[in-house]
């Protein structure tokens, strides 16, 4: 089943198209990852699925159920992360998130073992200080707490590491691949080291378009080269290596910095075993080998420049 559903939406702001016919749908229990440039329209489609802003065409659906612009009715089936979540910095998260719970319409007796649930999942036990002395990264883990108060069905989050350092990045991203088990969630982020670590799903934004949707997995094998990268102990052993590297058929391109070989290989999985039957066929004398699995970001450039 699909919890959203984007149905040839298009976006104008006067002159300038963000959006021009997207279509992409996020099936119940994926993670999908919305990818692409500054400006490329990420929160605009956030936006778009929350009823902040109306489309110049076509439909979105949550769980089946029209999102009508203005009217926040399929917003109770969404939890919403920004990048910078706002509180009122003179409560305790406890306090904060009881005062969610009554706002979302949770009966009482719940929001005492949910508030104590979403406070374990986060890691903000036990921690009684107010929120407006709380770092960023304890803000945005209180933030996934407040977003997931109401059991949503959909978790938006929109760029939800940027303001973050490495430490407060992982802690985010590790709670986020746990909430991906119990929920559906879109990320959206420029940073795509953090959306390969959270999201199943990828959707790449460019130019107004959705370029392409689909398994992260099935991506990376279609759209990008597995890579080899050799350093030798001497500028000769590499020097040869180049020349005979470069015309075989496997090898997709070839690069070499002093004593140091990267190598890419068209794409079929044995070519690796190939690669690595040549250089102890040739007693090549090496420091190290490496084999460099592709990442989105080696998509994501395949795939805009095309
Ligand atoms: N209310 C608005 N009025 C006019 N233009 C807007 C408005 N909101 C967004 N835009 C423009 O729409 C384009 C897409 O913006 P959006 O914020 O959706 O991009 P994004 O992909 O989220 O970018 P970033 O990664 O920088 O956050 C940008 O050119 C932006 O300037």
């Amino acid at each position: 089943m699909e919890v959203l559903k984007v149905d040839n939406v298009s976006m104008k702001f006067e002159e300038l198209t963000v959006l021009n016919h997207v279509s992409f749908s996020v099936p119940k229990h994926s993670a999908f990852g919305l990818i692409g440039k500054n400006g490329a329209g990420k929160t605009t489609t956030m936006k778009l699925i929350v009823g902040l802003l109306k489309p110049t065409g076509g439909k979105m659906t949550v769980c089946g159920e029209q999102v009508i612009y203005g009217n926040t009715k399929t917003n109770r089936l969404i939890g919403y992360l920004p990048d910078v979540p706002e509180f009122y910095g003179y409560l305790t998260p406890k306090e904060y998130l009881k005062l969610c719970g009554e706002i979302t319409g949770l009966p009482s007796s719940q929001i005492k073992k949910k508030t104590e649930e979403l406070l374990n999942l986060v890691g903000l036990e036990g921690v009684n200080r107010k929120i407006g002395s709380f770092s960023r990264g304890m803000k945005q883990r209180l933030g996934i707490a407040q977003a997931l108060i109401n059991e949503p069905k959909l978790l938006i989050c929109d760029e939800p590491t940027s303001a973050l350092d490495p430490m407060g990045r992982k802690e985010i991203l590790d709670i986020l691949r746990d909430v991906t088990k119990k929920t559906t969630v879109i990320f959206s982020s420029h940073i795509l080291s953090d959306v390969e670590k959270v999201c199943d799903t990828i959707g790449i934004l460019n130019q107004g378009q959705l370029l392409l949707q689909g398994n992260l997995s099935e991506m990376k094998e279609n759209y990008s080269k597995m890579g080899v990268r050799m350093d030798f102990f001497n500028a000769k052993d590499a020097e040869e290596a180049e020349k005979v590297l470069v015309d075989l058929p496997f090898v997709f391109k070839l690069e070499r910095l002093e004593m140091t070989l990267s190598v890419q290989l068209t794409s079929h999985p044995s070519n690796t075993n190939e690669l690595l039957k040549i250089v102890s066929m040739k007693g090549w004398n090496l420091k190290k080998y490496e084999l460099i699995e592709p990442s989105l970001e080696d998509v994501f450039l395949e795939v805009v420049k095309g």
